[in-house]
């Protein structure tokens, strides 16, 4: 007997060799997806009919700071240097472990009514992000942020500290959290910590997840202190691989592009913070066509200011084709493959695709609604008129999270409450 049959659904497998069944079924048993198909002999305990519906694999962030949220709209419409220098940065430092696990409650509630069924994420006070992942059901790969602005005692202290939420976290809640190495970048580690880094993560078996070249500045700066930009510098330390998860990387020449390529580096594009924060258009297109594993992020709160996904793949679209005056650049299907497959790929995981053997993380979207009528196109559908509103229902390791737009794995009032209640004592704690 499975867990659960969804059936009646249009089935968008982002599986090349199964395709879309446009009247299938879904069958899910101990966390996996044990069938994918027209139809089923199998029984089972709970059957979902998703007629009218789309059932496809749950979105994966690949850059994000979860506890941000509690930062939604405290910082708009600046420059990078002084949104950080000046306004975030002096706020982080109040944030309290409690601060952080209620910002990131709110954020796995955010992603979950919203279709994000994994996210990488990289920030502070990390057991808590941690906890609140664990609480609410939800896939992650989490790095604590480590910045050692060249100082040998701090490095020692960050990559205590990284290596210490690696050894208490990797493969906890029924494996549903792996962690990552998260040296914060090139311009805020210096050359010896990274190499460091580097060493741990190959001997821990663990991924890394890093910015790269997110502004002119940094490109600038690694210009006038190493003589190159922070593509070749990285090269040149032995940095890249296919275990690095570098987010951003806008400032690119063709040189650059190449050596990502060639090394199997996974490249989180994060439209919505680029825009919001004028940092520049990654060429995201060229980054495809040169055989490089893009997928998509939408950075933290404070840069965005939501974590739906659904928004994050129409701007990725419509970016690259203003970026390149091309319309034909980044169709919808390839959007929806960074937001899935390469996604998965980047953080090792077996999702992405809906496929017998692999986990059963997965969405339905509700597709009888004004907005998303008539249907010539299902993936046109998805990315240019759809919202993460239109999430219906959210799995994840075979578990229900949320069914039939009620969330069931937390509390979702409570979690509001807290939220708002935080984020009055931590402001005036900043202007204290
Ligand atoms: C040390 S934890 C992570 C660190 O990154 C900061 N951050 C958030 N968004 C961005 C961004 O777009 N560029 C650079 N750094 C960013 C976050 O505030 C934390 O301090
Ligand atoms: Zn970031």
């Amino acid at each position: 007997m499975a867990d659960i049959i969804i059936k009646n659904a249009y089935v968008l497998t982002m599986d090349p060799d199964l395709g879309d069944i446009e009247n299938g079924v879904v069958v899910i048993e101990n966390g996996l997806i044990k069938e994918v198909g027209r139809s089923t002999g199998s029984t089972a305990d709970k059957i979902i009919d998703a007629r009218g519906c789309v059932v496809m694999p749950g979105l994966i962030n690949t850059h994000c700071h979860a506890g941000m949220t509690l930062f939604r709209g405290y910082a708009d419409d600046m420059h990078l240097k002084e949104w950080l220098e000046d306004r975030i940065w002096p706020a982080e430092a109040k944030l309290t472990d409690d601060d952080i696990h209620i910002g990131s409650l709110l954020a796995c509630l955010e992603m979950i009514r919203s279709g994000t069924t994994s996210f990488a994420d990289m920030y502070i006070h990390m057991d808590r992000v941690a906890q609140a992942v664990k609480e609410s059901g939800i896939r992650a790969a989490l790095s604590y942020g480590m910045i050692d602005f060249g100082s040998k005692e701090k490095a020692d202290a960050e990559l205590k500290e990284g290596s210490r939420f690696v050894s208490q976290w990797n493969g906890k809640a029924d494996g549903r959290i792996t962690t990552m190495y998260g040296p914060h970048a090139p311009n805020t580690c210096s050359r010896e910590f990274l190499i460091r880094v580097k060493e741990q993560a190959v001997k821990d078996k663990i991924r890394i997840h890093i910015h790269v070249l997110e502004t002119e500045a940094e490109l600038n700066y690694m210009k006038e202190n190493f003589g190159m930009c922070s593509i070749h510098f990285l090269k040149d330390i032995d940095f890249w691989g296919t275990d690095v998860l570098a987010a951003h990387c806008v400032w690119l020449s063709d040189g650059d592009i190449k050596i990502l390529a060639e090394y199997g580096v996974n490249i989180s594009h994060n439209p919505v913070s680029n825009m919001k924060l004028a940092s520049g258009i990654a060429p995201v297109a060229k980054l495809i066509a040169s055989g490089a594993n893009v997928c998509l992020g939408t950075d933290g709160c404070a840069s965005n200011n939501n974590l739906d996904m659904f928004e994050e793949m129409k701007t990725a679209a419509l970016l690259q084709k203003v970026g390149t005056m091309d319309p034909t650049a980044l169709p919808a299907r390839q959007v929806l493959e960074m937001a899935t497959v390469n996604g998965a790929k980047a953080l090792g995981i077996k999702s992405g695709v809906l496929k017998e053997g692999h986990n059963a993380d997965m969405i339905i979207v509700d597709m009888r609604k004004p907005h998303l009528t008539p249907l010539h196109d299902v993936a046109s559908q998805l990315v240019y008129a759809a919202s993460g509103k239109d999430v219906r229902t959210t799995i994840v390791a075979g578990k229900v999270l949320m069914e039939d737009f009620m969330v069931t794995c937390l509390d979702e009032q409570d979690i509001l409450g807290k939220a708002v209640q935080t984020s009055k004592n931590l402001a005036s704690r900043i202007d204290s």
